[in-house]
């Protein structure tokens, strides 16, 4: 069985649709990018992509959120197949040094605001969580929609003068005005792009259209008891069970301008390549964290992307071509997500409709 599962290593996988329950609706703009109808906001507006990672929600399937991709033998979990060779499908030196992928990227499509929120910073995750990963995100705005007249906006970290004392009671009064108006408000347009380091309040907007690419996680300390619309939040999800005075440990406490908000965490993709058929960006990288990395290729044309010793995911935002890869042509399409691992050497794209492809790198 192991050997059998080696093989797969060699082609380009693609995935299953994989969409996970939320606290949050929303998921239109996702069935609109997957070309699926009707298009719906409900309670699953997230689709995890390449997934390990199970999904930490109340009473929901133990196996939520992990990937299965399509093989020549059906649909086989991602992790099973990492788990047979983790060399070959991960690359040395990620198998070596953390023996998973050490990523998780998702589409999430917000019809509400998100419940304000934190993630682990690494020391946290240690320490608190026993996690050697804690859950430092990144967010590439896709596209927007106005939802009830509201504009797309995000929050994100506490304004200047804002203090810990001042948190706790916003927090204990479940003052949910007085957080909002903590937190730095900014309005959002495709191509901008973020990264929420651990330790970093925050809150997506409604109308939001992202991909997101993360450390591989699901953890999220939560400072409202009740969603927006209303639903009622358990205190595992409030503070994943540690308590609510450590998760108020989770945040950093530091305040900015809205001007050092914007300098430190907003990212200017920037140009790495171009010729006639292609423009290659990079969105986030090493001068921004060392936990993973993102790249768009805009292609009419062709494109060779060369091997880097460890696995990558490729997703088609939107476009139609080919990929050639170890002597065989695949084709792809809007909506793909495809697995590209550690033991394939060069493959080349060829768009036939233009086509934006974003290319997700685990940690560096
Ligand atoms: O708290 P809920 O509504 O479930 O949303 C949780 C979501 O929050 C976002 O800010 C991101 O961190 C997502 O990765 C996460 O899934």
């Amino acid at each position: 069985m192991e050997k059998d599962l080696q093989q797969y290593a060699h082609i380009p996988l693609k995935q299953v649709t994989n969409r996970v329950w939320r606290t949050y609706s929303g998921g239109a703009l996702i069935d609109r990018w997957k070309k699926d109808s009707p298009e719906v906001d409900n309670s699953f507006p997230e689709e995890w992509i390449m997934s390990t990672v199970t999904a930490r929600g109340k009473n929901r399937p133990v196996d939520e959120g992990l990937t299965k991709v399509e093989t020549p033998s059906g649909l086989l979990p991602l992790k099973d197949l990492i788990d047979s060779d983790k060399q070959l499908y991960l690359g040395e030196k990620l198998a070596e040094k953390f023996g998973t992928t050490g990523v998780l990227i998702k589409m999430l499509d917000s019809q509400e605001r998100l419940t304000i929120q934190v993630h682990p910073d690494k020391r946290y995750a240690k320490e608190i969580l026993n996690s050697s990963f804690g859950k430092t995100e990144s967010w590439y705005v896709l596209n927007t929609r106005e939802i009830d007249g509201e504009k797309s906006v995000i929050y994100m970290g506490f304004k200047k003068g804002v203090t810990r004392e001042q948190w706790e009671g916003y927090f204990y009064d479940q003052d949910i005005e007085g957080m909002l108006n903590s937190l730095h408000k900014i309005e959002v347009k495709p191509g901008d792009a973020f990264m929420i380091y651990g330790g970093v309040p925050h809150a997506i907007g409604s109308g939001c259209f992202l991909m997101e690419v993360q450390e591989p996680t699901d953890y999220t300390m939560r400072v409202e008891k009740t969603t927006p619309a209303g639903l009622q939040i358990t205190d595992e999800l409030i503070h994943q069970g540690v308590g609510e005075k450590t998760m108020l440990d989770c945040f950093h406490y530091n305040d900015y301008t809205l001007e050092e908000a914007m300098d430190k965490w907003k990212v200017k993709p920037e140009l790495v390549e171009a010729s006639e058929g292609f423009t290659f960006n990079t969105i986030f990288n090493k001068t921004h964290t060392d936990c993973f990395g993102l790249s768009e290729l805009d292609l009419d044309g062709e494109y060779t992307v060369k091997a880097t010793g460890s696995f990558y995911v490729i997703v088609v935002y939107h476009g139609e071509g080919t990929l050639l890869c170890n002597g065989k042509e695949y084709s792809y399409a809007q909506g793909d997500e495809i697995f590209i691992s550690a033991a394939i050497e060069n493959i080349t794209l060829k768009s036939d409709i233009t086509s934006k492809l974003l290319l997700c790198y685990p940690p560096s």
